[in-house]
């Protein structure tokens, strides 16, 4: 069976939104495995039991260990629910990883409409959904 893995990500303001999120759409959680940056991974796993993949808090280099995911072709898609009212230090990890989505067609939502419509969607997790991957071809 197909392993489909999805990050779920959130800045502090927003954690409580993504949690509300995930509760409300749990048993298609339950179907992915799931990796997160730290501190949100922690909340997820103590708040709705699912079990979290952790990576580095995003100040300290989380956003990109899952760019990292991205560009090794090991990520489904994103659920990053950042915050549009608050600066973030590690601004330019948020926009390095948003890119990568974008670079490698990866889904993104970024916001909890958004992420609404990507889990219902009857291509999400299909078997027959194959997101083209870009090719690039870089010469030195
Ligand atoms: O800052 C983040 C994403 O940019 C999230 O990091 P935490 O999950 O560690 O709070």
């Amino acid at each position: 069976m197909q392993e489909y893995t999805i990050a779920l990500v959130a800045h502090d303001h927003k954690k409580s939104e993504l949690i509300q999120w995930i509760n409300t759409h749990i048993d298609v959680m339950k179907k992915c495995k799931i990796v997160a940056t730290g501190t949100t991974g922690k909340l997820i796993a103590t708040e709705t039991g699912l079990e979290v993949k952790r990576y580095q808090s995003g100040p300290l280099g989380g956003d990109q260990q899952i760019g990292a995911l991205i560009a090794e072709g090991g990520l489904t898609a994103l659920f990053f629910f950042w915050d549009p009212l608050n600066p973030a230090p590690h601004d330019p990890d948020v926009k390095a990883l948003l890119r990568l989505c974008s670079v490698w067609n990866v889904p993104v939502a970024c916001n909890a409409a958004s992420a609404d419509l990507m889990v219902t969607s009857p291509l999400f997790l299909s078997s027959d959904y194959h997101p083209v991957k870009p090719k690039y071809e870089r010469s030195l």
